[in-house]
């Protein structure tokens, strides 16, 4: 890569434009969280932090988690800062990622609190039909899904397996009202195609990865439930058992 910027790839010495870091400071494993303040969350479950601090909803700290080296890096929520994030993640030496976030069951039996870890991603990101095509599903790495669902088991946390939707939008996209009243119908259209979540990255996280030649998969903690309108006050417990989940399934596979 070039020392000086070009239009065309704008690092600078190795560093990219958006992340606040730069070679050898990215973990081969990463977990990417979309808020930046997860970050910060989930530092003093690490050790040895290195804290490279923030610009703009990029937050990335690596550190030790149980002695093996781990990146967490928030990308922000939505399509482009996503795919910002995991672009300039795999120039810096990721290899492993696992969106670790938040969604809503659109099925009854998929309880607040409880985790999915999806075989699959469809919906209607921009991204997504950039990376996969628009309609296609892309798909998690199998054995890094499983090892989630595993680690979770041993844990006693309930995974649950299926597909999620991704979507570009939290209220009009997801059906919930404008201020003016106007509502519209999309999550009816996700449960037919199969899907029994919906969020906002999982279908970039995943079409990205696949596209980078990197290992992914997903983690969601089930902050709502659009069946029975279940809405999850306090998460952050949910929110740190998604890094016991993902430590757990990233570290026993080695
Ligand atoms: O919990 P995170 O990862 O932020 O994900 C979910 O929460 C955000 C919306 O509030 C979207 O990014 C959605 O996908
Ligand atoms: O309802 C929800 C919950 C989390 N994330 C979303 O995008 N929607």
């Amino acid at each position: 890569m070039a020392d000086k910027p070009t239009a065309r790839l704008p690092f600078k010495d190795g560093r990219p434009p958006h992340l606040p870091c730069g070679p050898g400071d990215v973990a081969a494993d990463v977990l990417l969280p979309g808020d930046p303040d997860r970050v910060a969350l989930l530092r003093d479950m690490l050790s040895d932090v290195q804290d490279f601090g923030r610009k703009r909803e990029f937050a990335l700290i690596t550190g030790r988690y149980k002695g093996q080296p781990l990146t967490i890096c928030s990308g922000g929520i939505g399509g482009p800062s996503t795919e910002i994030a995991l672009v300039e993640l795999a120039y810096l030496g990721a290899r492993r990622v696992i969106r670790i976030g938040g969604m809503s069951a659109l099925v009854p039996q998929i309880a607040t609190g409880s985790y999915l870890v999806p075989d699959a991603a469809i919906g209607m990101t921009g991204v997504g039909a950039l990376y996969t095509g628009q309609g296609f599903a892309a798909e998690a790495d199998a054995d890094l899904a499983q090892g989630l669902r595993d680690a979770a088991q041993d844990l006693g946390l309930t995974a649950h397996r299926g597909t999620v939707a991704s979507t570009d939008s939290y209220y009009l996209g997801q059906d919930r009202p404008l201020p003016d009243g106007t509502e519209a119908a999309f999550l009816d259209g996700f449960a037919q195609a199969g899907a029994v979540g919906v969020e906002m990255e999982s279908q970039v996280v995943l079409s990205v990865a696949r596209a980078l030649g990197l290992q992914a998969a997903c983690l969601l903690g089930v902050h709502g439930n659009r069946a029975t309108n279940d809405w999850l006050v306090d998460y952050e417990t949910t929110q740190r058992n998604l890094l016991h989940i993902a430590g757990r399934a990233l570290f026993r596979q080695q």
